[in-house]
């Protein structure tokens, strides 16, 4: 829980839901966000000089690209921020794995579409994503159409005032992009139009997350995190509601970017290309190191984490939140470590975490399944059965973790997961 004095600015904060948001959405232009308006935080930790020109340096490999991902990701940002505003319980449907699907998900999905098509008009798109709009298509959804349709329209307004506004038709086309199988050969976007969505409808937090595979790797991830504190975060910023007072604070909404080889990189969502280089912090000891784990418990299995946290000499809470929002936290200092603990049965997404790896890794973090292995993006759009899970951590918290992992298990017996489909 919040302590009293912090309660009493997030009740104001949220007093400005209507039309503090409508401000930060019709009066700043893109690219201000980020400036005025700080108050005192705890610094993010482990953090760098600025490191120029950044990312996306004309002759950086993949600077083209990375351009283009984040203007998408920007653009997508725009709509899920504006519906997170409109947002009323119950604007959801249930698909059939029974995940909230909100129409910011769609929207998002067709945005980032539109957009990497505009900057690559002669390239076919590859697009590995989460969303299809085969129930859209129903009749009884045509009102769900036209919103998705209003809001996409609304952004495309404010990013690209000569765009040409989308039909209908034209947005479920575009989410229909999103059917790549993916794989080994070639060039593929992978995208999670909004990861997390149980966050983003609980005013939680949420990522919109591209990646770039080329020949089955991983090059280039951008994370659009509106909600996400550009401070490091504490456990106060991970209750249910908290998200919401990020309409009227400026110092909220974080962006991460990676490419291979050219580090880490973090700023606002919605200001210019982030440059400030970013690292994960590997001189923590277990005894101050922080862990994150989904906010869902149906998500991840807590018992087993806090088990590991007690083997390794974590005494810590854990920070639980939604989204590949973790991945950007853990790789600007926020917490040591993250552990993802799914049943067995679950078969894991590559647009879970296709980008948030890149960025992990250009941190300096390590990230493997339970057995140890790193995750492999070439097969296609889901992965086989990691072994066990995955973990994500600083090099030497890695290691610990890991020996803490295999006793238990040795202990408790190994689990036994199905074979590989
Ligand atoms: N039973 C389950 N076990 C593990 N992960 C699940 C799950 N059901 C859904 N998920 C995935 O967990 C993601 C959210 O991750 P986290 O737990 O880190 O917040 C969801 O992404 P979406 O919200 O994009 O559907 C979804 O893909
Ligand atoms: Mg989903
Ligand atoms: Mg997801
Ligand atoms: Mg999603």
């Amino acid at each position: 829980m919040a302590a009293a004095p912090r309660l009493q600015s997030v009740t104001l904060r949220f007093c400005g839901v209507g039309s503090a948001p409508q401000q930060r959405l019709q009066q700043q232009p893109r690219g201000q966000a980020a400036c005025g308006q700080r108050r005192q935080h705890s610094a993010v930790t482990a953090v760098a000089a600025p490191v120029a020109p950044g990312p996306a340096a004309p002759t950086s490999p993949y600077a083209v690209e990375m351009q283009a991902a984040v203007d998408a990701v920007r653009l997508a940002s725009w709509l899920c921020e504006a519906v997170q505003v409109e947002l009323k319980s119950g604007q959801w449907t249930d698909k059939e794995d029974s995940s909230p699907v909100t129409i910011a998900d769609y929207g998002a999905q067709a945005l980032v579409a539109w957009s990497l098509k505009r900057t690559f008009p002669n390239v076919p798109l590859s697009l590995v994503a989460e969303e299809d709009a085969i129930e859209l298509r129903e009749p009884e959804n045509l009102a769900t159409v036209s919103a998705i349709t209003q809001h996409v329209n609304a952004a495309l307004a404010r990013e690209h005032p000569q765009a040409t506004p989308l039909t209908g038709a034209e947005v479920l086309d575009l989410i229909d992009c999103g059917d790549s199988a993916g794989g080994g050969v070639g060039r593929h976007w992978v995208l999670d139009p909004i990861d997390g969505t149980r966050g983003f409808v609980g005013m939680r937090q949420y990522a919109v997350c591209l990646g770039l595979l080329d020949a089955g790797e991983v090059v280039l991830g951008v994370l659009g995190c509106p909600n996400l504190p550009q401070y490091a975060i504490s456990e106060d910023d991970c209750d249910e509601g908290q998200a919401g007072r990020s309409f009227s604070d400026e110092t909220i909404g974080s962006m991460f970017v990676a490419a291979k080889g050219q580090g880490a990189y973090t700023g606002s969502v919605f200001g210019g290309m982030p440059t400030q280089r970013i690292f994960c912090n590997d001189t923590v000891s277990p005894a101050e190191a922080r862990y994150m784990e989904s906010f869902e418990k149906r998500h991840s299995n807590h018992t087993l984490s806090q088990a590991i946290a007690d083997e390794v000499g974590i005494v810590l809470p854990s920070l639980k939140l939604d989204s590949q929002a973790k991945y950007g936290a853990l790789s600007r200092g926020d917490a040591g470590i993250f552990m993802r603990f799914p049943d067995l049965v679950y078969r894991e997404k590559i647009w879970d975490h296709a980008a948030g790896v890149i960025i992990l890794q250009e941190a300096g973090a390590v990230i493997t399944d339970a057995a140890g292995n790193p995750l492999d993006f070439s097969l296609g759009r889901h992965f086989p059965w990691l072994h066990g899970g995955i973990v994500a951590a600083t090099p030497s918290l890695h290691a610990k973790i890991m020996a803490a992992l295999r006793k238990i298990y040795a202990e408790q017996g190994e689990p036994q997961q199905p074979a590989a489909p």
